[in-house]
């Protein structure tokens, strides 16, 4: 039976790379696939991965009809034995609802990856959509750390390694980014919540320790 599968996880888990492996392994068995993606790091119609691996994509707008797309795909000849959607994060609500439907009526499989929550922990629409709708929802193997060593369940938005709270739901970006740049660092849950980045847990362990109060 053809599946909606919605691989998700935090920034940085190896998303886009298992969608990379996941398209490779068919297509050494000479099965074709369609690619999408929304707002890729590495500019339109890509989607790539931190590992250094990049293939072109359909850039999904968010105006386009992923089924009508894909309709017209195959009634043009083209093939489709399966479709791979990365960034899923970034659709809209209809646009998993046509997913859905390219799984129920054109019987292809859909591979979609993204992001669960935004840096405020709340869910995007299209995910939430996803976990509404997936056949099933699969957590990557691969964990991502927090600086605490635990396991990282959260993304935060930080400038200049510090967390910021308000701003935008959508701004592309990466981890790793230089000191007051806009990025991302993923966190456990404890650190999130205290609003603890790698850099103010180093800044605080700098700090001259505060001098033991003796009762007078
Ligand atoms: N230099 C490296 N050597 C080995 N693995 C790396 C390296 N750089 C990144 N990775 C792996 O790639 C993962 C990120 O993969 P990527 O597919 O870009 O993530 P996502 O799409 O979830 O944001 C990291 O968690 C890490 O496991
Ligand atoms: C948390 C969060 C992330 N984003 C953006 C940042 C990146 O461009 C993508 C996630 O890509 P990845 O391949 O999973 O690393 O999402 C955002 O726009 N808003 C957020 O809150």
């Amino acid at each position: 039976m053809p599946e909606l599968v919605f691989f998700s996880g935090t920034m940085d888990c190896g998303k886009s790379t298992l969608a990379l492996q996941i398209g490779h392994n068919r297509s050494a068995r000479g099965l074709q696939g369609v690619i999408f993606t929304r707002d890729d790091r590495a500019g339109e119609g890509k989607l790539s991965s931190r590992l250094g691996l990049v293939t072109e994509a359909v850039e999904a707008d968010e105006d386009m009809d992923v089924y009508a797309h894909l309709v017209d795909h195959i009634t043009r000849g083209g093939r489709a034995d399966y479709v791979i959607v990365d960034e899923a994060q970034f659709l809209a609500p209809v646009q998993i609802d046509q997913l859905a439907r390219v799984v129920d009526d054109l019987g292809l499989d859909v591979f979609a990856f993204g992001i669960t929550t935004d840096f405020r922990t709340k869910l995007f629409p299209g995910s939430q959509r996803l976990i509404e709708l997936a056949d099933r929802v699969e957590t990557l193997q691969v964990e991502a750390l927090c600086w605490c060593g635990a396991r990282a369940t959260h993304n935060a938005r930080t400038v200049g390694g510090e967390m910021v709270v308000e701003g935008a739901q959508v701004v592309v970006g990466d981890v790793n980014q230089l000191a007051g740049e806009v990025g991302y660092e993923v966190l456990c849950r404890r650190h999130h919540q205290r609003r603890m980045t790698s850099a103010t847990a180093r800044a605080g362990a700098l700090s001259p320790d505060v001098l033991p109060v003796t009762p007078g």
